[in-house]
């Protein structure tokens, strides 16, 4: 979809006033296209799942059905009393983000859902199975949208349709989309919207508004490998832990040194710590088996590090201990 005049609609930031203007025609188009999203699902309640229910509750102001299948991942007593804390909100805006969140093991209450955003695990069979239940659950104007990292749109999109059934029938894979936020969700303004080859306008149109009243800033990808960020961020950290791994230097050399000489706020492996190393992991595996390029190849200390459960922050030990 790259390049489409969808696509241009929404990259207005630096243009001229004659092109601010043919976009901005482009971008009534677009909203034309959109239904409103009045109800929102999200599917896992982890460090994804959870910052898009918030941010979608907190700025687009939408009710937000969270589901989760493990009660633990749902108990969130203390939801946002740190950013409470250090006056990033107030107590009320607090009060008033949570009062829209429905926490539930029942995947059943989509039911009503005009959008559901997925943040499960990043395994494919997972996923393809989600979605497999979601087009049976959720209306069927409902968007569908995953928060992938790297499997592809299209093969999610298909998981929808019964294997025997006919595959031009789109009624449910024309409503798959992803949604690639990145992490933090609070903190971060980019977020990756990516068709599949049975992604409809309208679904686009939609997916675009919506992130947009979510608050971010959406760049657009083709449905390949990594689509763009992991794409390029994933071989980097990869290459920091092969630098590790073969003693061309250690941890807090690693990190400084790209830290301080590339001005971003953490250098790779810790970036590879808070992203969890076993994401981190199952993305180079789909660059490699996808692309079956060499240079993609994990990391064997990433592979060990994810064996010995070691996946970062989220246990308390990756390359640093938390
Ligand atoms: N972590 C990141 O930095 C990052 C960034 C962008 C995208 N993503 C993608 O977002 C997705 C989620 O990643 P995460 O880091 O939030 O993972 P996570 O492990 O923190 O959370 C996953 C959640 O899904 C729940 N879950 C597992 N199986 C389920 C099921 N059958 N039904 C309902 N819930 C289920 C788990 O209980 C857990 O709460 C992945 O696809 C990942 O690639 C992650």
């Amino acid at each position: 979809m790259i390049g489409s005049p969808i696509a241009s609609r929404l990259s207005s930031r630096f243009v001229c006033a004659h092109c601010r203007a043919f976009s901005t025609s482009r971008r009534s188009l677009v909203e034309a296209q959109a239904a409103e999203v009045k109800r929102l699902g999200v599917v896992g309640a982890g460090q994804m799942g959870l910052g898009i229910a918030l941010v979608a509750s907190r700025m687009a102001k939408v009710p937000v059905v969270v589901v989760d299948n493990s009660q633990k991942s749902l108990d969130k007593d203390k939801l946002l009393a740190k950013d409470v804390s250090k006056q990033r909100i107030t107590q009320s805006e607090a009060d008033e983000t949570r009062s829209r969140l429905t926490a539930t093991t029942n995947i059943d209450d989509l039911s009503t859902v005009d959008m559901v955003i997925e943040a499960v695990p990043e395994i494919v069979a997972l996923k393809k199975s989600i979605f497999a239940q979601l087009a049976q659950i959720c209306p069927p104007h409902a968007i569908l949208a995953t928060n992938t990292s790297s499997i592809s749109i299209t093969q999610i999109a298909r998981a929808t349709q019964p294997p025997a059934a006919d595959p031009t029938d789109l009624s449910a894979a024309s409503r798959v989309i992803s949604t690639h936020f990145m992490n933090p969700v609070p903190i971060q303004k980019g977020v990756e919207i990516i068709s599949g080859l049975q992604t409809s306008p309208a679904t686009l149109a939609t997916a675009l508004v919506f992130c947009q009243r979510m608050g971010k800033i959406p760049s657009q990808s083709a449905d390949s490998p990594g689509f763009l960020a992991n794409r390029i961020l994933m071989p980097y950290i990869n290459e920091a832990i092969i630098c590790l791994e073969t003693g061309v230097g250690k941890e807090s050399d690693i990190d400084e040194i790209m830290k301080n000489g590339t001005n971003v706020p953490m250098g790779p492996l810790q970036l590879a710590d808070f992203i969890g190393l076993d994401t981190c992991l199952s993305i180079m595996e789909v660059l490699h088996g996808q692309l079956g390029d060499s240079k993609y190849r994990p990391a064997v200390r990433l592979r060990l590090m994810v064996e010995a459960g070691w996946v970062g922050k989220k246990c308390g030990r990756g390359f640093y201990k938390y």
